[in-house]
C-alpha cells in the first residue's frame, strides 16, 4: 500500500506559514487576475486562488476580459498592470478567449511580477537552471515541493513525465531534469508502446493529460512514486489521471485527486506572489 502524498495538509502547512511571513514583512502584495468569466472551470479556480490569497494577507484583483477580447487588447491591460506599483504579481489564467494568444500575453508581464512563471524570460531562466528570483510555474513547482517534503530525491532517477503543456509537462521536465532525474517527456503522438515501455522500470511518473485512468496500476514499476496532475470530472466526481484502486497496490508513494497537486499548485502561486513582492521591495 502506498504512502499517500497529501497535498492538501502539505498547502495547509505552507499556507499558515506563509500567512506569518506576510505579516511579518509589512508589506502589501497584491496579485492582479486576469481572466475568460465565461469558462467555467477559471471561473472556479480564480474564485479558489483569490479565496486562498486573502486567507493569507495577499490582496487580489479581478481582470475579468470580455468574449470578443484581442491579444492587442490584452497586452494593453499586461502593460499597465507592469506598470502599476500596487500590482507585485500578475496571472493570466488559461485559456483567454479563443483570439487571445496565450503565450504572447505570458511573455509580456514584468518578469518580477510573472507569479506564474509562463513568460518566455522565466521559462528561459527556469531551462537553464537559474531560476532565481524569477517564478517557475505554480503546478510543476508545487509538485517538486510535494516530492521534497516527502524526502523524495529525484537525483539518478528514471522519471517520466506524460504530457508536454507549456503550464504543466514542459516545466516539469524541466524541474525534474534539473534536479538530476533522468527525464522522458511522452506526449500525444508517443507511441503507445513506447509510453508503456518507459513507465514498466519508471521511479517516478507525473501524469497531466486529461483523460480520466490514462494510467493502471499494471503499467507501472512496484515501488513508484505516481504524481497525478490531471482533473477530470466522471459521473460528477473529481478524478485524476491514475486509475488509483489499482495503482496505490503497486507504489510507494501517490497523489489523490482531489487533494494532492491541486492544493499545492494555488499554495505555490501565493508562495510565488509574497517573493515577487519581497524581491520588488529588495530591488527598489
Ligand atoms: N492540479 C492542477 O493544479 C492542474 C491540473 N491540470 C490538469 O492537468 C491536465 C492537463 O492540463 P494541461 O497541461 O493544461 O492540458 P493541455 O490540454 O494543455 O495539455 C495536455 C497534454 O496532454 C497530452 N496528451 C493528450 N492526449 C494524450 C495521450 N493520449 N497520450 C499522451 N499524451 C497526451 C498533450 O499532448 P500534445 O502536446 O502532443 O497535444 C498535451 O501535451 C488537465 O486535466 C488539467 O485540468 C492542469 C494544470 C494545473
Ligand atoms: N495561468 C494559469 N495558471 C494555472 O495554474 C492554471 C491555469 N492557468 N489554468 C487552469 C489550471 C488548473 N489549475 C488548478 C488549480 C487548482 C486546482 C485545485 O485546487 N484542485 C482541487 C479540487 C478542485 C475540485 O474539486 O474541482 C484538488 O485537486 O484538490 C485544480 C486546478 C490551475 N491552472
Amino acid at each position: 500500500m502506498a504512502t499517500i502524498l497529501d497535498g492538501k495538509a502539505l498547502s495547509k502547512d505552507l499556507k499558515i506559514a506563509l500567512a506569518d511571513k506576510v505579516k511579518e514583512s509589512g508589506l502589501s502584495p497584491k496579485l492582479a487576475v486576469v481572466f475568460d468569466p465565461k469558462n467555467d472551470g477559471s471561473r472556479l479556480y480564480v474564485g479558489m486562488k483569490q479565496r486562498a490569497a486573502a486567507k493569507v494577507g495577499i490582496a487580489t484583483e479581478d481582470i475579468a476580459v470580455a468574449d470578443d477580447v484581442t491579444t492587442e487588447a490584452v497586452l494593453k491591460i499586461v502593460a499597465d498592470l507592469n506598470a502599476d506599483p500596487s500590482v507585485t504579481g500578475i496571472l493570466v489564467q488559461a485559456p483567454l478567449p479563443e483570439a487571445v494568444n496565450d503565450q504572447q500575453v505570458f511573455s509580456a508581464i514584468a518578469p518580477e511580477k510573472d507569479v506564474d512563471g509562463l513568460g518566455a524570460f522565466n521559462q528561459g531562466m527556469l531551462f537553464g537552471d537559474q531560476p532565481g528570483e524569477y517564478a517557475v510555474a505554480a503546478t510543476p513547482q508545487g509538485v517538486m515541493t510535494m516530492l521534497k517534503h516527502y524526502d523524495i530525491d529525484p537525483y539518478g532517477k528514471k522519471a517520466v513525465v506524460v504530457g508536454r503543456s507549456q503550464l504543466f509537462g514542459r516545466p516539469m521536465a524541466a524541474l525534474l531534469n534539473n534536479a538530476n532525474a533522468t527525464v522522458t517527456l511522452a506526449h500525444r503522438y508517443t507511441p503507445r508502446e513506447m509510453l508503456l515501455d518507459s513507465l514498466k522500470d519508471a521511479d517516478i511518473v507525473v501524469v497531466g493529460v486529461g483523460i480520466a485512468n490514462f494510467i493502471t496500476g499494471d503499467q507501472i514499476k512496484d515501488g513508484a512514486v505516481l504524481v497525478d496532475v490531471g482533473m477530470n470530472v466522471v459521473d460528477g466526481k473529481t478524478t485524476g489521471d491514475i486509475e488509483f484502486v489499482s495503482a496505490e497496490k503497486k507504489a510507494s508513494f501517490i497523489t489523490p485527486v482531489p487533494g494532492g497537486v491541486g492544493p499545492m499548485t494555488i499554495a505555490t502561486l501565493l508562495e510565488n506572489t509574497f517573493a515577487a513582492a519581497l524581491n520588488q521591495e529588495k530591488n527598489q
